[in-house]
């Protein structure tokens, strides 16, 4: 089995709201998401998927995230933009990717809201 992560960035704004402190005010982070993906067979190159094919399926999600006040977004009605609400949000976007899914398992993701806190979501056992 071999794993594979790739990291991408985005800049956001989100207010969690009903927070007792000041995280309820309007604020902003710079979020860096580590995917992992695995599978077993590899292609020809050797690769269980080109790093830059997966960068490029994972901001096609990140994108819709992106200079974006997280709050307006419709998933995020409901539910507040936490870091572990954005983990899980991206999770199910990628998964719901026809090259990822037919090519890879998407395994987990992790979203660091600071350099010093991070959240990853995951539904497997491991
Ligand atoms: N489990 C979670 N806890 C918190 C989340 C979250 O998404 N999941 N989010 C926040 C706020 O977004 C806040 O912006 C971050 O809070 P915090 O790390 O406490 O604040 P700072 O970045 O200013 O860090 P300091 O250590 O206070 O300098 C809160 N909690
Ligand atoms: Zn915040």
């Amino acid at each position: 089995m071999y794993e594979l992560t790739v990291s991408v960035d985005f800049e956001a704004a989100h207010r969690i709201v009903d927070y007792p402190g000041k995280c309820d005010r309007l604020h902003g982070h710079n979020w860096l998401v580590e995917v992992t993906v695995a599978g077993q067979k590899l292609n020809e190159l050797g690769m269980l998927i080109d790093f830059k094919e997966l960068k490029a399926e994972v901001n096609q999600v990140i994108n819709q995230l992106d200079h974006i006040y997280l709050n307006e977004l419709e998933a995020f009605q409901v539910e507040n933009p936490t870091a572990e609400n954005i983990a899980r949000y991206i999770y199910t976007a990628l998964r719901k990717r026809p090259v990822l899914a037919q090519r890879v398992s998407v395994r987990k993701v992790k979203v660091w809201e600071s350099p010093k806190s991070a959240v990853t979501y995951h539904e497997d056992d491991r």
